[in-house]
């Protein structure tokens, strides 16, 4: 216990299917350290799927959840942090991320609506994801956009090669 809190080493946002959990995952193992995705501990402290938890007890209750899983996170981990799509809806959260190293990955929606088509259900994307997802990015971009302290682009690139990007711009390559 050195008593210091340092926060993440990198902080993941931005839109459903952009990669922030894949990513993570690389960025981590090329730092050396590990990703903690808050959407795995909400589910932990639910005991359920997020799918589920929207069913059960709606969106407002799966944002409350959020909430706290992404303070938690944000005062524990040192390593790569990786949030869901809809926690910078909250101006909490907005003001816990100013000054960390905050990364949004950006993407277009014909390559979302690819991407999480093959995943996992996403509950906000069940019906006409096309539309949902322009009115969520037309939402939520001011927002991704005042959290960021960088901005990386998806399309057509593999994860490998968005880890090496992101590695890129917060300058934290080894040369
Ligand atoms: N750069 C990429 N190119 C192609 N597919 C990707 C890329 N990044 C992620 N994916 C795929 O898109 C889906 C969503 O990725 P995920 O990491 O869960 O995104 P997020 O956490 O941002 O919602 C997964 O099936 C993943 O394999
Ligand atoms: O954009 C959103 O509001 C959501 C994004 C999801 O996380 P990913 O962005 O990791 O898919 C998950 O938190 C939940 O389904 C709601
Ligand atoms: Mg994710």
């Amino acid at each position: 216990m050195t008593g210091t809190h340092t926060g993440p080493a990198v902080v993941l946002v931005g839109p459903m299917g952009a990669g922030k959990t894949t990513v993570g995952e690389l960025l981590a193992a090329t730092l050396g350290t590990t990703c903690r995705d808050t959407d795995h501990d909400i589910v932990e402290t639910a005991g359920k799927p997020i799918s589920e938890i929207f069913l059960d007890e709606g969106e407002p209750h799966f944002r409350a959840l959020e909430r706290a899983a992404v303070r938690t996170a944000l005062a524990e981990h040192t390593g790569v942090l990786a949030l869901g799509g809809g926690a910078v809806l909250a101006p909490e959260t907005r003001e816990l991320l100013a000054g960390a190293p905050v990364v949004f990955l950006d993407m277009d929606v014909a390559e979302a609506v690819k991407r999480v088509g093959l995943d996992a259900p996403r509950p906000l994307l069940m019906m006409n994801p096309r539309k949902q997802w322009r009115e969520l990015m037309d939402a939520r971009r001011p927002l991704y956009t005042e959290v960021a302290t960088a901005v990386v682009r998806t399309d057509e690139r593999t994860p490998d090669e968005v880890a090496g990007e992101i590695l890129d711009v917060l300058e934290l390559k080894q040369t």
